[in-house]
């Protein structure tokens, strides 16, 4: 998107970052239901001249922007994913402004889940969960969309059923190869829908939010495998890989999925003094780490995919 400017090349937007917004719904019933967003929004947007000279005049102000985004929080009456009001924000921007090319909306959503008490959900009651799920809507005036929701904050960890066996040996390796240790991890996903205008997303309102539960439990059995007897992982490699290929094969709609799988190590614990060992590891005791971690990341696309 750059311009030619003064002889140089030019490239600019402007936007919002991180506006918190929560929004609840109250069904007739004394059910409630309450969602906490934080929003980030990026216009790319015809309004050179702000740069150039004292001509604001094609500015669409962040402070707009923010309260856009308490406006359209109202004006949804029902409750919808965080995919549908990050595409609805985007379209208001595009179709509201001339001056709007894209609008980039991203959204983190905060992992309020309803409190279940004794077995029963309870009615406006709410607990913080652990992972985040997000997106990210890039539409542009024409109503090209580009649509990559994703989870973060998603750790795991499994006793067993993982080795690291058959690297690369050389004089800088201490690293003993193993059958059995921990695996630990704190997964990053980002997966691209084949979705390429606003006409083409499903119009169920909270589909993108039953996607999102559907990819979680795949990359979670696929980490994880069955309750009694697992699956063992030969490296994080492998097991992030195993995780991309189940999601593109299960769901049809998702072009590519890119995996961030820091390896958080557990470390063995043995401790001697001069009297002999105090603790000798027999994979019982471990000492857990976050600095320093392997990083461990890789993108899968379908070969049509434009990701
Ligand atoms: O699963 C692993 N992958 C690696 O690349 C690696 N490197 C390392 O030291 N331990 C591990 N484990």
């Amino acid at each position: 998107m750059a311009e030619r400017v003064e002889g140089f090349n030019f490239e600019q937007r402007h936007g919002k970052q991180r506006v918190r917004v929560a929004r609840v719904w109250k069904t007739k019933e004394g059910k409630h239901y309450v969602v906490e967003w934080r929003v980030s929004i990026s216009l790319l947007s015809d309004c050179v001249n702000s740069y150039l000279r004292d001509d604001n005049s094609d500015i669409v102000a962040t402070d707009t922007m923010k309260n856009t985004v308490y406006a359209k929080a109202k004006e949804c009456s029902e409750i919808l994913s965080v995919e549908n009001f990050a595409i609805e924000l985007a379209k208001h921007f595009i179709s509201f402004y001339r001056q709007v090319t894209a609008a980039i909306v991203n959204i983190v959503e905060k992992p309020w889940e309803r409190i279940i008490m004794d077995g029963q959900p309870h009615m406006h009651g709410f607990k913080l969960g652990s992972e985040r799920h997000t997106v990210e809507a890039i539409v542009k005036k024409s109503g090209a969309l580009q649509l990559t929701s994703g989870v973060e904050g998603l750790s795991v960890l499994k006793t067993t059923k993982s080795g690291f066996e058959g690297f690369i040996r050389d004089k800088y390796t201490a690293l003993p190869e193993t059958r059995e240790r921990m695996l630990a991890t704190e997964v990053t996903g980002l997966w691209r829908y084949s979705y390429e205008s606003l006409s083409s997303i499903p119009q169920k309102p909270l589909y993108f939010m039953e996607r999102y539960n559907d990819v979680k439990r795949v990359l979670l059995e696929t980490f994880f495998g069955p309750p009694n007897e697992g699956v063992y992982s030969p490296s994080v490699q492998n097991t992030l890989y195993q995780m991309a290929r189940a999601t593109l094969n299960r769901f049809p709609d998702i072009d590519s999925v890119q995996l961030k799988m820091p390896n958080i190590h557990f470390l063995p614990v043995n401790i001697s003094n001069t009297g002999g060992q105090i603790v000798k590891f027999n994979d019982d005791v471990y000492l857990p780490t976050d600095e320093p971690h392997g990083s461990i990341q890789a993108t899968l696309s379908r070969f049509w995919s434009k990701m």
